[in-house]
């Protein structure tokens, strides 16, 4: 549970995430979506997975919550605070300890008033802090009377943002909070997940966008095709990105626009506009122009 002086909150090991489906003449077919992931929260700090859209993001994120698909099959092993996070545990846990901030507000119960699902299950009691959470996002304290259908987008992500933010949780999981918020809102939101992680909390941020994670988290995990190919600090992207250790972090960071765009080139043709093979290990030129 303890990873030298840290503690580990959430400790994901070698998880793989496929979906079953039937084809012609019943045959089964799998798809491997996520393969021998690997992720720790740690008390304390915001952690950021990057990647790009379509690579199993959301889905690290279901399986962490249980709301992954019937027709989904997992393998290996999560656990929370050093507790393996079975059924029973994840239903203990689930708008307590651990707050899930998903990424399509279609996760709101289209059939509750808002405010009450902010509130949640402890009710009454945390009507002052919801109404502190929307003063704070901006929402009016009309529309904790709303039902999920009569809010626009950015309103729905907001609301979701507060239920993490006034329910006693430990770790947050977010599941690409920002988009669709006003700046000020999105400043604010992230300003709200430091506070978190410095009160010794742990935060799960993911997004695609490795500039706001360079802004905002303290670690790093670039995901590619399914699995995390490289965690590092956030110190460690800097410079010429040298102290990445695989070459698409590298080569993530060096085409920020505060690094001159630079482009990925093979090293055998020389081209910039390659298509590449990228591995747990490596990343190889498969434009087939040097076959
Ligand atoms: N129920 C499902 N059955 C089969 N495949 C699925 C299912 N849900 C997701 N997938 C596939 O898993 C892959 C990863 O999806 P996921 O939503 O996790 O991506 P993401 O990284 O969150 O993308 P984005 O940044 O666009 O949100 C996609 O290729 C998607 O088609
Ligand atoms: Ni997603």
């Amino acid at each position: 549970m303890v990873a030298g002086q840290k503690t580990v909150l959430l400790d994901v090991q070698g998880l793989s995430v496929s979906f079953e489906s039937y084809h012609a003449f019943l045959e089964k077919r799998a798809s491997q979506v996520i393969s021998d992931l690997s992720v720790q929260v740690y008390a304390g700090e915001i952690l950021a997975v990057v990647g790009s859209s379509g690579s199993g993001k959301s889905l690290l994120a279901h399986a962490i919550m249980g709301i992954l698909p019937d027709n989904a099959r997992t393998g290996g092993s999560m656990a929370y605070k050093g507790k393996e996070l079975n059924r029973e545990y994840r239903e203990a846990l689930r708008g307590k300890e651990i707050a899930f901030i998903p990424q399509s507000v279609a996760y709101l119960d289209p059939l509750m008033r808002v405010g009450g699902q902010v509130r949640g299950i402890v009710g009454e009691k945390l009507r002052d802090a919801q109404e502190k959470a929307f003063a704070k996002y901006r929402l009016d304290l009309q529309a904790a009377n709303l039902y999920p259908f009569q809010l626009s987008g950015g309103m729905a992500r907001r609301v979701l943002i507060s239920t993490a933010v006034v329910t006693d949780a430990e770790l947050i999981i977010a599941d690409e909070p920002t988009p669709g918020l006003d700046l000020a809102i999105a400043v604010q939101a992230l300003q709200d997940f430091r506070e978190f992680a410095d009160q010794g909390k742990g935060v799960l941020l993911i997004t695609h966008d490795i500039d706001l994670a360079l802004h905002v988290a303290d670690r790093i995990s670039i995901f590619h095709s399914g699995t995390v190919i490289e965690t590092a600090q956030r110190e460690e992207f800097s410079g010429d990105g040298e102290g990445l250790k695989h070459p698409y972090s590298r080569a993530l960071f060096r085409a920020l626009p505060q690094n001159g765009f630079q482009l990925p080139y093979c090293p055998k043709c020389g081209a910039s506009c390659a298509v590449w093979e990228i591995s747990r290990t490596e990343m190889r030129c498969a434009c087939g122009s040097h076959d």
